[in-house]
């Protein structure tokens, strides 16, 4: 990355104080461009799904997956729902999606309940093993919320069977107007289809594991038997171990690394596998080398920007995200390791410029929680619009939840140091309400912004980018106006 005309900033940088200057391009088309990450996890599009309750559950990680990106888990869940949602993950199908189901004889309540669960906007109704009907939310109007379901399904479905190829699906739901189609595996369902989905698949290569199964990584904390905790973690399945802590740079974590780095050794020598560990969060290039030292592969930056996070507000503490990653990501990089972007981002811009500051995956948090495959429940307000509730993983209520198995002084001690925020609302996007909209959004921007510097991949990107420095004046002239003035 250069700054345009060299001009070294004088004080440290957001994303919205810069901007990228197109450059000469030999790109011909925005689809041309390669976004595999260099950081070695597998993930075939930059995008890492933080570790937050509200956000980071199965729906997420599977559904993230397909698209080529990973969702860490919670450090905050036990290890048997881990181990459950990693089970399932694994169990899902690299194309087919995994639709709502429910059975013949549960009531409109139960499908109404399940609808907001997934974007599909309609389940599958099953009797027994065999689909026999769909219901969606328009069958449930108007009637009693204990209305046995196959009193309002839709009863002549078209199903199509699980070799068929992509295109010819596509022409079914295109020719015959259907939102979705079950797949069959003989007479069991295998999945659904959607015209988007099957375009999806078209454009995005799953993230998957040498199995051919779709990848998620989970998160460990930094106090408590760490190396046992990164063994059952590892056992379960996961594809990536996240070590994670608000203040990355202190001598827990430098103490804790190294019992992570054994789990994953002991790991590897009996699998022939061996994962990548992300550690963090630091801002600074000491905090940077300090961690590669104890062990880390990948370093995750970013201290204060999260949507949900007070720490710079309670401790003044943190530094504008742009200038961190451009540190540490040069520390990082000089030695052999890469670098994620955690946190701040609330535009496809800003995943480019975090590429461009040399991010190797940029984490994403709250803009995802606002989606209907977050881990939360759909709720609505009084105007009818379609939230999810979030909370920062330092908040109040996440601190009382992590901390459920310790005394009462205990837990009263560890509530004063709250640095999040505990209850707020996450609006979907009513045009773009599921994950892989946002996730369309991101991937179509950054391959355009590559494609505006003359780059075919992250690393050509890394080269070629000029960054420019803006006033509020400047971002504010990129901001499109829905309204005259
Ligand atoms: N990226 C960011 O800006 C931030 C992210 N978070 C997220 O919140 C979650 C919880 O993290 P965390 O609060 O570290 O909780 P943990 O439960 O992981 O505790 C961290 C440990 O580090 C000790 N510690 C020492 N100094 C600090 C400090 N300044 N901040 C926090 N802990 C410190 C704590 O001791 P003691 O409690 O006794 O001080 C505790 O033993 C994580 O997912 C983290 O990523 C939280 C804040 C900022
Ligand atoms: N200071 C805090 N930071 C938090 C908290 N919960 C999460 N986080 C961090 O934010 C990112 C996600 O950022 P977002 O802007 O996409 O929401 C996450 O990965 C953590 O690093 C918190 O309670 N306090
Ligand atoms: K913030």
């Amino acid at each position: 990355m250069k700054f345009l005309n060299d001009a070294q900033p004088a004080h440290d940088l957001t994303y919205s104080d810069t901007f990228m200057v197109p450059s000469r391009s030999a790109v011909a088309s925005r689809s041309g461009v390669d976004l595999v990450t260099p950081d070695r996890v597998g993930t075939t599009i930059p995008l890492v799904v933080s570790n937050m309750t509200a956000v980071a559950g199965k729906r997420m990680a599977e559904t993230v997956a397909r698209r080529g990106g990973i969702a860490i888990l919670p450090q905050d869940i036990s290890l048997a729902a881990i181990q459950d949602m990693v089970s399932k993950v694994k169990r899902a199908h690299t194309v087919f999606e995994t639709p709502i189901t429910v059975n013949v004889n549960d009531s409109v309540s139960t499908a109404m309940a399940l609808l907001g669960k997934r974007s599909h906007g309609a389940a599958v109704v099953l009797d027994g093993h065999r689909p026999v009907g769909i219901i969606a939310e328009k069958d449930c109007l108007e009637v009693d919320r204990f209305t046995p379901i196959h009193q309002v399904m839709t009863t002549e479905i078209v199903t199509v069977n699980q070799d068929a190829d992509l295109d010819s699906v596509f022409d079914t739901l295109t020719t015959r107007h259907l939102g979705m189609v079950p797949v069959l595996n003989g007479e069991h369902l295998a999945g659904v289809l959607t015209r988007k989905g099957v375009l999806r698949s078209s454009m995005y290569t799953p993230a998957i594991d040498p199995d051919g199964r779709l990848m998620v990584g989970a998160a460990v904390g930094i106090n408590g038997d760490v190396h046992a905790k990164t063994l059952a973690l590892l056992e379960a399945g996961v594809d990536v171990i996240v070590v994670d802590t608000a203040h990355g740079h202190q001598e827990k974590m430098i103490e804790a690394l190294p019992l992570v780095v054994a789990a994953r050794d002991e790991f590897a020598q009996r699998t022939g596998r061996r994962l990548q560990i992300a550690a963090g969060n630091v801002v600074s290039s000491a905090g940077t080398r300090d961690l590669m030292a104890a062990g880390a592969d990948i370093l995750k930056v970013g201290v204060g920007p999260g949507a949900m996070c007070t720490t710079r507000m309670m401790t003044g503490v943190g530094r504008p995200q742009f200038s961190a990653v451009l540190e540490c990501a040069t520390a990082a990089q000089e030695l052999g390791a890469e670098v994620w972007a955690d946190g701040g981002v609330k535009y496809p811009r800003d995943v480019a410029l975090a590429l461009a500051a040399g991010a190797a995956s940029v984490m994403i948090g709250s803009w995802f929680a606002g989606t209907y495959e977050s881990a939360g429940d759909l709720a609505s307000d009084g105007q009818g619009r379609l939230y999810k509730e979030s909370f920062g993983m330092a908040s109040a209520r996440a601190v009382q939840q992590r901390t459920r198995h310790q005394s009462a002084f205990e837990r009263a001690r560890a509530s004063l140091f709250e640095e999040g925020i505990s209850h707020s609302r996450m609006y979907l996007d009513p045009q773009r309400p599921g994950v892989e909209d946002l996730i369309d959004s991101i991937i179509s921007g950054v391959r355009s912004s590559f494609s505006y510097a003359g780059a075919s991949s992250i690393a050509e990107f890394r080269e070629r980018v000029i960054v420019g420095i803006q006033s509020a004046a400047g971002y504010d002239e990129g901001r499109p106006r829905d309204t005259s003035w």
